[in-house]
């Protein structure tokens, strides 16, 4: 029997809430501690209306824009998001791909379950960005900054919410742990920072492999070291304030990302379009999930 077409978000969450394995969903689908800001981000989208405007000649049209120079046919893209393989063998190849296909930018996760150079390999077309954590292993982490140049990714994208991580208690009463047969691709399988996930103390493997591995040192002489060691342009992802925007432009950001992380990281944060007050290029994420009509 022929399947049912997926047509939007909601039918994908709908499939996913059956097929994928619970630990898997939980982590998907978490916010930080009693979800409130999730739930607002998402609400709070609602709140926001279409104020169309009529009687122009609309027979061509066209949604492109550039992006830190670059053209790209939409004026949305990918947020990274980690581990994608526990949720179909072709993970972030995929997504990298299909975002190819729209025109659309794609971000990779330092966190992601095919290691940078095979989704470049693999979505050569793709306008890349990589997302960066920095590790308290500064060596390692420079080392993830010159392989996103030399395999042509086109921006860094350093987090900026994440020095401990958020208290997701679905993680925590499932004693997340990544699956054996998946790695951390960006990180050889010997390293602390690739198997260090493999294993739970008895709480989420995640908070136990930030806590042991990120630096919750940074500061925003940390901006200036990274960007001492990379030509490539530099987006601060998950600034949720003027003051942070200001800061970040001042550091030299390229771009600034508001976002609060999907409400991941720290519960009780207003939801993100309520934080979009900045006078510099924005990108902003947390909440959409259809296109008003039609354009999903
Ligand atoms: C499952 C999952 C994994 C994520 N992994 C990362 C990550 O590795 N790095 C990062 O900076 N943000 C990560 N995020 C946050 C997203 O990049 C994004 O900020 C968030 O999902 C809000 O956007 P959205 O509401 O459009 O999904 C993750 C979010 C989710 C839901
Ligand atoms: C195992 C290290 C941290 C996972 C990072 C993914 C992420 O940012 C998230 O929100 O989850």
């Amino acid at each position: 029997m022929m399947s049912k077409p997926l047509v939007g978000v909601q039918d994908y969450e709908r499939e996913a809430r059956w097929r994928l394995p619970k630990t898997a969903l939980d982590y998907y689908q978490s916010g930080a501690l009693d979800e409130v800001t999730l739930k607002e981000n998402k609400e709070a989208m609602d709140r926001w209306y279409i104020r169309p405007r009529f009687m122009r000649d609309v027979s061509k049209r066209s949604l492109a824009t550039t992006l830190l120079g670059h053209k790209v046919a939409v004026p949305f893209g990918v947020a990274p998001t980690a581990m994608q393989r526990m949720a179909h063998p072709d993970g972030e190849v995929a997504t990298a791909r299909a975002a190819g296909r729209i025109g659309a930018p794609f971000t990779l996760s330092t966190i992601s379950t095919f290691s940078l150079e095979e989704v470049a390999m693999r979505a050569p077309n793709t306008l890349r960005l990589f997302q960066l954590y920095i590790y308290k292993d500064r060596e390692l982490t420079a080392s993830l900054v010159r392989r996103a140049e030399a395999a042509g990714f086109s921006a860094l994208v350093l987090t900026v919410d994440a020095p401990y991580f958020g208290i997701r208690r679905a993680d925590v009463r499932n004693q997340f742990t990544l699956p054996p047969h998946l790695r951390m691709a960006n990180f050889q399988s010997d390293e602390a920072a690739s198997n260090h996930l493999h294993t739970s103390d008895g709480g989420s493997g995640i908070n136990e492999y930030v806590a042991s591995l990120f630096d919750p040192t940074l500061t925003w002489e940390d901006v200036a070291w990274l960007k001492s060691i990379t030509k490539l342009p530099l987006v601060l992802k998950g600034i949720l304030t003027r003051e942070d925007a200001i800061l970040g432009v001042e550091a030299g950001a390229a771009a600034i990302w508001v976002s609060n992380h999907g409400a991941r990281q720290v519960d009780g944060v207003a939801p993100t379009v309520n934080s979009l007050r900045f006078p510099h290029p924005l990108f902003p994420d947390g909440g959409p999930s259809r296109g008003g009509g039609g354009s999903e």
